[in-house]
């Protein structure tokens, strides 16, 4: 599925023109703090309406039910002190599949345990969601959105609170699926490696999009986020980026 932000425009919080289109594969939105990587996300997710331009899926507007089905979201700020365990919060990504009021089945349950594993968290159903620390948390939070069996995913710093192992496991898993994925990210390196395109924002507005190895160039990131960069490429083709103060 091809998710498209047409000349998405909002006065508060202010995004500025922001075109592109993302298909299979992993779109990074990156950025430094305020850039409105958030703002768009929520945009795109429905959440937040623009005030001027469309987010089309396939080329068209989506209605919200069917929307609802196809599109999952993972946005900051996951509640705290929730009575639930994992896999009532992971089932909540079923909702969409199910008739309104109907039963959980085996199938919805099969899809919640593969999600679980996908996320190396197989068997937590039962665990109290009060009781899992951040990062554990966020990974519960990513399960729920992939047992929802989404074609478009949108994920507001999914590497949040995550170690190094199971950030490259996130991006390897995403990067892996048939899904149209953005991403926040605040990673770059990471962002190099593993987006098939990068949007860069700053003040609400496109810097560069396009390759990560077109868009992500020294002087870029030294004008955009005030720290020096060294680009390289990997073995793989990939490109990398090594950060530093000044
Ligand atoms: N409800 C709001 N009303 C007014 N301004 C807002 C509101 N929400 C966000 N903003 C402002 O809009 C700008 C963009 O915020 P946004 O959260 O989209 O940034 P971000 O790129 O996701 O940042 P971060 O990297 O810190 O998560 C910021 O300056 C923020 O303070």
């Amino acid at each position: 599925m091809r998710l498209t932000s047409s000349s998405v425009s909002r006065r508060l919080p202010f995004l500025d023109d922001i075109s592109f289109e993302a298909a299979r594969g992993i779109v990074g939105l990156l950025g430094p703090n305020g850039s409105g990587k958030s703002t768009l996300l929520r945009t795109l997710a429905g959440l937040d309406r623009p005030d001027t331009g469309q987010v089309l899926i396939d080329g068209a507007p989506m209605p919200r039910r069917t929307f609802a089905r196809h599109v999952a979201t993972v946005m900051q700020h996951t509640p705290d002190e929730v009575d639930m365990t994992v896999g009532d919060v992971v089932q909540l990504g079923r909702i969409p599949h199910r008739p309104r009021l109907s039963p959980t089945t085996t199938a919805d349950a099969a899809h919640v345990a593969e999600a679980l594993s996908k996320v190396d968290l197989p068997g937590w159903e039962h665990r109290a969601w009060s009781s899992l620390s951040g990062g554990e948390r966020q990974r519960v939070a990513i399960a729920r959105a992939l047992a929802q069996d989404p074609e478009v995913l949108l994920l507001d710093e999914p590497t949040n609170h995550l170690d190094i192992r199971h950030r490259f496991a996130l991006l390897e898993t995403l990067s892996n699926m048939p899904v149209t994925v953005v991403a926040a990210l605040h990673d770059l390196d990471l962002a190099a490696q593993y987006c098939t395109q990068v949007v860069l924002l700053t003040e609400g507005r496109v810097v560069a999009t396009g390759p990560s190895s077109s868009v992500l160039t020294p002087a870029r990131i030294a004008e955009v986020f005030g720290v020096t960069a060294q680009v390289t490429t990997d073995a793989a083709g990939r490109p990398r980026i090594l950060l530093s103060c000044g």
